[in-house]
């Protein structure tokens, strides 16, 4: 029976002992307890973890006090126990009459040797004559033990002054102890109380639920670690855009065809047929089917684009004034432009090659999606906000940073009199989100878009200018041969989904997020991540 238990601690399996039926029996006669005098010789650990288990159950209250004690180090320990070392060389000397010095060292210890003698000379309890040491005293006192001693009983030095000593010769260290005073909590009691975890529909029933003891709730507990899914970090930075596209009321473009034809990838956006970015070196064709006949509607897109517009503020509602779209009219505007110059620009004139346009391409860009849907704007022109965050292809070196496939985030606005500067305005607002304040537009060179800029944007975690993306205003002959109206105008960006989130989670190497050589263990324990730092 616990009440029959003497005062000592029960040791539980791990080594620490559970001091918990102590500390309750012990309060029974005197409240409040302090731990110091009544566990003296027990762990800090042990007192705490047995306070903290009475404590939550509200058996215990405590108050803590901070306060410093001297223990002995190793040597001050042998010292208390055995003697000093001076004490050590007299005793020996004293016993044999006489030691010659040589024969000191193999006497005793050889440190009590060195360090004993000069001062058992100094204390005056021996002497030398000739090469011997004899004694001179009969007793001796040897304080520094007796010192030792009371430090050891009191955990305390008797003054400063004696303690400053005792560490510079480093028998003696201080140490940080907590000192609990203890009291009977509202819930003492001598034993620890069943306490019921889970009302059962039993206990509602017979009414024990009333009286029962429930265990209280731990809230400082850790969770037991969960064996989830976990989502891919580009998924997280993924979402994250997603959702800044969605408040500004963008809709996403439909971005299921990764092959796509030339005509989309390149012929509607003006990229030369002679392209170099066209030739095997950049671009993966598909060899089968090996044509893909003339552009024509994609009902699957066209339906997520309807659903989707009708869900948007940005689109006026009624689309029902608008007109049929003709594929056939749009491909033979586009050739002209190529061939012969159209719609104000004087064309590349050469013969334009109607094979080259229905190869299929793993696309190279998601700009053939948002040329499908600006094409389709036609049907009934009105301002319009596109996005999409898809893969595209590209045959490139592998390299640390650069995969055969990656990730383009794209945006694409159509409204009536936009400006360069609106443009550079919503680039501002749009890499804010990233915590990219800082922002340089190079000019570039698109065949789809006059003027065209780079952007640079001053990343302050790196400490440097990097390339965050491209853009530019839509040209007129592109837009105009899609049959959209002169004065909608349409600028549009791109940026890889890899680069902000390689910067984010810190990944130098894109191998080790995408690929075989991932470890699946950064993926499931990646921190979350944000994007609106506004
Ligand atoms: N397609 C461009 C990005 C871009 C999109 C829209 C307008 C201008 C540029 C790229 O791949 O880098």
């Amino acid at each position: 029976m616990p009440g029959q238990r003497g005062p000592v601690p029960v040791p539980l399996h791990n080594g620490s002992r559970d001091l918990t039926l102590d500390i309750l029996e012990t309060l029974e006669h005197t409240d409040p307890i302090q731990s110091s005098t009544t566990f003296p010789d027990v762990s800090q650990a042990d007192i705490k973890a047995a306070l903290d288990r009475l404590k939550s159950r509200s058996m215990v209250e405590y108050d803590t006090a901070d306060s410093e004690v001297v223990v002995l180090t190793g040597e001050g320990k042998q010292i208390a126990d055995e003697g000093s070392h001076e004490y050590k060389v007299w005793k020996v000397v004293k016993d044999s009459g006489k030691v010659s010095l040589k024969e000191l060292p193999s006497k005793v210890a050889p440190e009590s040797a060195k360090v004993g003698q000069g001062n058992a000379f100094k204390l005056k309890w021996i002497k030398k004559e000739g090469d011997d040491l004899v004694p001179v005293a009969d007793t001796v006192t040897d304080s520094t033990q007796e010192i030792l001693q009371h430090v050891q009983t009191h955990n305390a030095a008797s003054d400063p002054k004696q303690l400053k000593d005792l560490l510079k010769r480093k028998l003696v260290t201080t140490q940080k102890k907590i000192a609990y005073t203890v009291r009977k909590g509202p819930k003492w009691a001598k034993e620890i109380p069943v306490e019921v975890t889970d009302l059962t529909a039993e206990m509602l029933e017979d009414g024990s639920w009333k009286t029962a003891n429930f265990k209280p709730y731990n809230f400082n507990a850790l969770g037991a670690s969960q064996n989830a899914g976990a989502l891919h970090p580009l998924n997280k930075v993924r979402e994250e855009f997603r959702k800044i596209f969605f408040n500004w009321d963008f809709v996403e473009m439909p971005t299921a065809r990764f092959v796509d034809t030339g005509f989309w990838n390149f012929d509607a956006l003006f990229v030369p047929q002679q392209h170099p970015a066209r030739d095997l070196q950049d671009t993966f064709y598909v060899s089968d089917p090996p044509s893909a006949g003339r552009p024509g509607p994609d009902p699957a897109a066209d339906k997520a684009l309807d659903e989707m517009e009708a869900d948007s503020k940005t689109f006026s509602a009624d689309s029902s004034k608008g007109s049929k779209l003709d594929y056939e009219q749009y491909y033979k505007n586009v050739r002209a432009v190529h061939q012969d110059g159209a719609f104000g620009s004087i064309g590349y004139r050469y013969p334009f090659n109607d094979s080259e346009t229905e190869r299929l391409v793993l696309r190279t860009h998601t700009t053939a999606v948002s040329t499908y849907c600006l094409h389709r704007l036609a049907a009934n022109p009105r301002p319009a906000r596109y996005f999409s965050i898809d893969r595209v292809f590209r045959n490139e070196t592998v390299d640390a940073t650069h995969l055969a496939e990656f990730h383009q985030i794209e945006g694409v606005i159509a409204d009536y009199g936009l400006t360069l500067g609106g443009l550079m305005d919503f680039l501002a607002s749009f890499f804010r989100k990233l915590g990219i304040t800082n922002l340089r537009f190079k000019p570039a060179y698109n065949p789809y878009t006059e003027p065209s800029m780079e952007v640079f944007g001053f990343h302050t975690g790196l400490d440097k200018w990097v390339e965050i993306g491209n853009s530019g205003m839509f040209r007129p002959e592109m837009l105009l041969a899609m049959g959209l109206p002169e004065d909608l105008r349409v600028y549009g960006f791109g940026l890889s989904l890899e680069r902000p989130t390689m910067i984010k989670y810190g990944v130098s190497n894109i191998r080790e997020l995408l690929g075989h050589k991932v470890d699946l263990g950064f993926i499931e324990s990646n921190a979350a991540v944000r994007l609106d730092k506004d």
